[in-house]
């Protein structure tokens, strides 16, 4: 059974009706004219291809005049332009209303994904499932709107269909239940093969768009001609393509069975079956007129046919409500009770403080972060230190609540930080990450990161850009804080080097300016001088500000009041620089290592 988010079995049935709400708040007409087109157009031909089939045959067995028969077919040809001109004028509509219904579910499923944690983001089920309800929800909605007015319609269209065969003769219902029953039952199983058929696509089609993306998008490039990489990805595209061949045909072998067998059920044994009971009961009992053995012909056909299109459709009706169970899922996942006690807004700063707390990631079996205790108060200046891999990010993340301790606990002001609204409690932070992003939007967007900010901000923004050390930098660019960043929409968009990029991620955080000020490695781009002028400007302008920063370079941890030495997921060594100097532990082995190389280079002495 397929899941998502860890839920439960699914229920076709309500995951239709979710979807069907979804279209309705998108767009209220929209399932009303659905339906009244497709109702319109089937009762329109039944009355043209059987009822009216047998009047016409009728009058002129009967001897009408030309002139009523003309009458009769101008009608139904008028009928029909106008149910041509409803079908192009229903098009139009679908055309101008299917991206609203879009953009509804989208942002839906957009909005959510902000609130889902992190970590279930590295977990290759769940983003399975994501990417899949993204992809589905562009289309699902639409197709499950249209599927059920279809079958509201076909099912009003045999009713009608199946009264007028049993007014003739009700024997005849016997052609009908053959087909219906062999309909259903293949279409069963057809529907069974096509989920398993498209659920083992699933895998290699995210492989191979992976593969692609790493031959299109800008950021492998470089890599992509240096390394040997390409061939391990050609490699892994040819796999995935092939594994998907092996598929398409295992179940297209299946499908096609199914449909060799519908066809020679429904058109070879079914039609000669009715045409001889029919010729039967005219040639031999007289109890049928020509027009009726016309109409009767098309209207098993059609009944046969048009219950065999609703079985199908049923089913992928009902194959919609498989994939919409991961819509459904996603849109109405509740945050585990845990992150959400209380969503209390978070008081201004005074302290956080971590006890006990351990951490491990999904699906690792090792722990990152081992009985941390840790204790920072308003203002100060902390330094976080150690190895690669030590668990220094991963300690702020767990501060910051991107992921939620296993162990211990994580207290603001002395309250646990779970309490707090999360939005909320992140607006107590500027920070700055090593996997930082730049948008293809304007410096100005890159720097505020809210819509609601720009242009009122304009001068906060250049005194972030200043703080930065990007003065320089923004001299040169011709639009200023308005030039738009990356050349994905814009050729003449600014392409930064690591360093600027760096710069701009800096400006960001001052530019929030909120009370606690976190930087990961926020200068490992820069070089020596440039790095330690920004940790010099930090300092001055977090003033009464809290900063937490990791630094490989320990010549900027110096500058904080306490510095924390992590190894292996421990803290080992915690004090000032001179202390822990003083303790000839690993901090001062570090710290004599760093500073023997850059003596050796003798390019930053004064820095050191
Ligand atoms: N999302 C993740 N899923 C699983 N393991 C992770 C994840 N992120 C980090 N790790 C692992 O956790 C450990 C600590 O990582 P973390 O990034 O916290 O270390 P760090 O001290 O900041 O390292 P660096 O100095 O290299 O940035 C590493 O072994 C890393 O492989």
């Amino acid at each position: 059974m397929h899941k998502l988010l860890g839920g439960e079995k699914f229920n076709n049935l309500k995951n239709l009706l979710f979807v069907i709400a979804l279209v309705y708040r998108a767009s209220p007409p929209r399932i009303i004219i659905s339906i009244t087109k497709s109702v319109i157009e089937r009762v329109f031909n039944v009355f043209f291809f059987i009822y009216l089939l047998q009047y016409i045959f009728e009058c002129i067995e009967n001897g009408t005049t030309f002139y009523h028969l003309f009458w009769i077919l101008s009608m139904i040809i008028v009928v029909r332009a106008l149910i041509g001109l409803m079908n192009i004028g229903y098009n139009y509509y679908i055309s101008r209303n299917n991206p609203i219904v879009f953009r509804y579910i989208f942002g839906r499923i957009m909005n959510k994904s902000t609130e889902i944690e992190l970590y279930k983001f590295e977990q290759p089920d769940f983003y399975n499932d994501y990417t899949l309800a993204l992809d589905q929800s562009s289309w699902r909605a639409e197709e499950v709107t249209e599927s059920m007015s279809y079958i509201i319609s076909q099912f009003i269209g045999i009713a009608a269909t199946v009264i007028l065969i049993v007014s003739w003769d009700p024997t005849l219902i016997f052609f009908t239940i053959v087909p219906i029953i062999n309909s259903y039952l293949v279409g069963l199983m057809r529907n069974k093969v096509q989920y398993e058929k498209d659920m083992s696509l699933l895998k290699d089609e995210r492989i191979a768009a992976y593969s692609k993306r790493i031959f299109y998008e800008k950021k492998y490039a470089q890599e992509v001609r240096l390394f040997g990489i390409k061939d391990i990805f050609l490699k892994k595209q040819l796999d995935s393509y092939r594994a998907m061949r092996q598929n398409l045909k295992k179940h297209g072998i299946k499908l096609t069975i199914l449909d060799i067998w519908n066809v020679l059920v429904m058109d070879t044994l079914l039609f000669l079956a009715v045409a001889l009971y029919s010729t039967y009961q005219i040639v031999v009992n007289h109890n049928l007129s020509i027009a009726v053995y016309v109409s009767i012909m098309t209207a098993v056909n059609s009944v046969s046919w048009s219950f065999n299109g609703l079985i199908y459709e049923i089913a992928y009706f009902a194959q919609h409500g498989r994939y919409i169970e991961n819509i459904k899922k996603f849109i109405n996942y509740e945050m585990p009770v845990t992150t959400t006690v209380n969503s209390g807004l978070t008081p201004p700063f005074e302290s956080l403080e971590m006890i006990n707390v351990s951490f491990q990631y999904e699906g690792s079996n090792k722990a990152v972060l081992k009985n941390i205790d840790l204790k920072i108060s308003k203002g100060e200046k902390i330094a976080l230190v150690g190895y690669n891999g030590a668990g220094k990010t991963t300690l702020i993340k767990l501060l910051m609540q991107l992921y939620d301790a296993q162990q211990g606990s994580i207290f603001y002001n002395g309250v646990d930080i779970r309490q707090f609204d999360k939005d909320d409690y992140y607006s107590r932070f500027s920070a700055v990450f090593q996997d930082f992003q730049l948008y293809a939007l304007s410096l100005q967007e890159n720097i505020l990161m809210d819509e609601a900010k720009l242009d009122k901000d304009r001068i906060k923004v250049l005194e972030a850009l200043e703080k930065a050390g990007f003065e320089e930098r923004l001299s040169k660019l011709d639009k200023g804080i308005d030039s738009v960043l990356t050349k994905e929409f814009d050729n003449d968009g600014v392409v930064l080097s690591g360093g600027e990029g760096q710069k701009i991620a800096v400006a960001r955080a001052f530019a929030k300016s909120s009370e606690i000020i976190v930087m990961d490695e926020p200068s490992s781009a820069l070089d020596p001088i440039a790095e330690y002028q920004l940790f010099q400007k930090l300092m001055e302008i977090a003033n009464n500000k809290t900063v937490i920063f990791i630094s490989h370079r320990l010549s900027t941890a110096k500058l904080a009041d306490r510095i924390y030495m992590l190894e292996d997921g421990e803290i080992i060594e915690e004090g000032t620089h001179e202390e822990l100097m003083g303790n000839h532990y690993k901090y001062s082995e570090m710290f004599t290592k760093q500073a023997e190389k850059y003596i050796n280079y003798e390019s930053a002495k004064d820095v050191i």
